[in-house]
């Protein structure tokens, strides 16, 4: 039985509480003979007819299996806050074009037929919306999922979607479908009178498209989910920092994209969920429809609009859930920049003493590999908001690449991967449903989503005190930059800029190895305003709390990809370990040609010769070039911001320019 609990108009004799009282009885009747024969009530035998009846057990009280199947579950109180949640929702899925929402139903359209006989609308809550039907669109009824339980997602995603199964670890892997990481180039951004300043033109990751597109897309999107039996909703919260913190509302048709965002965002309590209202910005994934070619601005079935003065999104063509995830992080990085707070595309943990972490870098550079620490309290695994009170997570979940996961290398992730967790993408054995991590045969980007919890030592709620490291992560595929080096303040803005890694595979759609990409901020793809604000207001913030900077190579030593090989996992910890012990702030120094930058002499349980990297290249001419290309490629993708005078950094930004590689060539 998954709960002991009868309908409330049965006898209490039903509910557990006494069954446990019987069985009290029965234990203590063994050792009266007296009392345990002849006894006629129920766990006892019954010998009268001199038969001995095999009932010793409590018998269920149903007549069919069906009736059983109803004892099993306990049903929802359903109130007026229910009406009201479902009016709310309807006025989100509401066209535009006859203004008003569709007829909504509370529940699994699939229990419909179960509730005959029964008093359907004790457990199936609708609403109608007074109207003269002129469509047969309007005759039906939607069923809402409202904010299921991951045991409910499991269920309809096992039971509706081509690809779910269980795996042998209790994560439910899934299949994202023809996407399997996210579409930058089909990202749109509303650009009207409230957009102005927004970073707009070269290098912005905001392509414009005008308010009447969006709707003609976000018409798209509510038909199509409109026309569904059923769409999940999900009312949830982004920003562990009460004061900054935003309400959200997910409309989608998987149970796929339910569960992935249940995990990735803050799940409401119950009292904050009585309490929700309506929502600050909404999200309409309809990815599995395509947009319309034909439509002005699309250059592909996939389209990702964003209209802020609407707050809503419109997902449309694409079913990868980083979408939805990356989607929300750009919105807060136009909302929170407004309350002087900075939002940040990092990881970030605090050491037991409370000194704080922060680690940038782009998607697949250690983010959350090395925020997530044996040793550490994790805050949280990529995106956070600094304000003047610290630190705070946006997400309430972490999604960890899965490629190659090892327990041994990566314990508390590979823990985390059990009952709730989403797996995208992976393969595993048709059998035991044993996931072989290796496999890249749907893609290289293979995910985990899970809720923060499921890391034993995560700190709830996930904020902190201001930090006091801050480490940039870059996955050199050159191979040239040190494994780690200290900067100085002008060279973390410098570098925080540039943002620069070897982008590995399959994360954004049509990458398949490694290649060097510049992404201001380390997050080009979600920033909305221009670069030099996040990191005027950086700059800002580790000035006045003493912040130091560090660059650290989680990339190539021993040459470039293809010669060389990624440096260990286990040596970027020893680095990374010296960081927050303080143990590199006073060791000893020396200064690289070209980029300037300060390596240390010694890390401890790191052989120190490959601390400089032209030590482990065989070929040192070939070192010396390469590292004169990577320094060009730094130097011209600098030039649009070192020319740029309206960032606010505009005394800062010679001293910024100079901080990065100076060379003759
Ligand atoms: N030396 C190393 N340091 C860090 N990660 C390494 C190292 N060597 C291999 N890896 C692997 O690189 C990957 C880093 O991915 P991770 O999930 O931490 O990326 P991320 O920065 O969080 O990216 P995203 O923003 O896309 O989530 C992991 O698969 C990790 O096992
Ligand atoms: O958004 C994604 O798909 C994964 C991610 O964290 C990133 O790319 O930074
Ligand atoms: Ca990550
Ligand atoms: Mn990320």
């Amino acid at each position: 039985m998954v709960r002991g609990c009868a309908p409330p108009e049965e006898p209490s004799c039903w509910s557990s509480e006494s069954a446990g009282k019987e069985s009290d009885e029965m234990m203590e009747a063994k050792d009266g003979q007296a009392s345990w024969l002849g006894t006629n009530g129920y766990g006892s035998r019954r010998e009268e007819d001199g038969v001995c009846h095999d009932d010793s057990a409590t018998p269920v009280r149903a007549n069919t299996v069906d009736e059983l199947h109803s004892l099993q579950r306990k049903p929802q109180v359903v109130e007026d806050r229910h009406r009201l949640q479902l009016q709310s929702i309807s006025a989100s899925l509401a066209s535009m074009t006859c203004g008003i929402g569709p007829k909504l139903i509370k529940g699994d359209p699939a229990r419909k037929k179960e509730m005959v006989g029964k008093a359907v609308t004790h457990h199936q809550h609708h609403i109608t919306v007074p109207t003269i039907t002129v469509s047969d669109s309007d005759l039906k009824f939607t069923h809402v999922l409202y904010n299921l339980s991951p045991s409910e997602l499991y269920e309809h995603a096992i039971k509706y979607e081509k690809g779910s199964f269980i795996t042998s670890s209790g994560a439910l892997a899934t299949l994202s479908g023809a996407k399997t990481g996210r579409s930058p180039r089909d990202k749109r951004v509303v650009k009207d009178e409230t957009t102005d300043d927004l970073w707009w033109g070269k290098g912005s990751p905001n392509i414009e498209m005008d308010e009447h597109t969006f709707l003609i897309n976000r018409e798209r999107a509510v038909d199509y989910l409109n026309s569904l039996d059923k769409v999940f909703v999900n009312d949830q919260f982004l920003n562990w920092d009460p004061n900054n913190r935003i309400k959200v509302r997910i409309i989608s048709a998987r149970a796929y994209h339910s569960l992935f965002m249940h995990n990735m965002c803050i799940r409401p309590t119950y009292e904050e969920l009585e309490n929700f209202g309506e929502p600050d910005f909404t999200i309409y994934n309809a990815g599995q429809f395509p947009c319309n070619r034909y439509t002005h601005y699309m250059t592909s079935s996939t389209s990702i609009d964003i209209n802020l003065k609407r707050r809503e999104m419109v997902i449309l063509g694409t079913q990868y859930a980083g979408e939805m995830k990356k989607g929300l992080f750009s919105v807060m990085h136009y909302l929170m920049p407004k309350k002087q707070i900075l939002s940040l595309h990092s990881g970030c943990n605090m050491g037991r003493g409370g000194d704080v972490a922060l680690f940038f870098g782009l998607s697949g550079t250690g983010k959350t590999t090395l925020s997530t620490d044996r040793n550490r309290i994790l805050i949280g695994d990529d995106e956070h908001c600094w304000s003047d009170n610290g630190i705070s997570n946006i997400e309430g979940g972490c999604y960890a690449k899965c490629i190659d996961l090892s327990q041994e290398k990566e314990p508390d992730i590979w823990d985390a991967i059990k009952f709730g967790t989403v797996l995208e993408n992976v393969v595993f054995d048709e059998h035991s449903r044993e996931v072989d991590y290796t496999e890249k045969s749907v893609t290289e980007n293979t995910r985990a989503a899970y809720p923060i919890e499921y890391i034993a030592n995560a700190k709830i709620p996930c904020v902190g005190p201001h930090p006091k490291n801050v480490i940039l992560l870059a996955c050199d595929a050159f191979g040239v930059l040190p494994p780690v080096s200290k900067l100085s303040h002008a060279q973390t803005m410098y570098h925080f800029i540039s943002g620069y890694t070897a982008l590995v595979a399959g994360t954004e759609d049509g990458i398949k190895e490694p290649q060097a990409t510049f992404s201001a901020c380390f997050g080009a793809a979600f920033i909305m305003l221009h670069p030099t604000r996040y990191a005027a207001m950086l700059a800002d913030k580790m000035k006045k709390h003493g912040a130091t900077g560090w660059l650290v190579n989680t990339g190539w030593i021993g040459g470039s990809y293809g010669v060389g090989e990624r440096i260990s996992l286990a040596y970027t910890r020893k680095i990374i370990d010296a960081i927050h012990s303080g143990e590199l702030l006073d060791t000893s120094y020396k200064k690289t040609d070209v980029f300037g930058l300060d390596i240390p002499r010694k890390v401890e349980g790191v052989p120190s010769e490959l601390l400089d990297p032209i030590n482990t290249w065989e070929d040192k001419d070939s070192y010396k070039l390469t590292l004169l290309k990577l320094a060009d490629l730094f130097k011209r993708n600098f030039k649009v911001f070192a020319d740029y005078k309206n960032g606010g950094v505009s005394d800062l930004a010679d001293e910024i320019a100079a901080a990065g590689p100076n060379f003759l060539f």
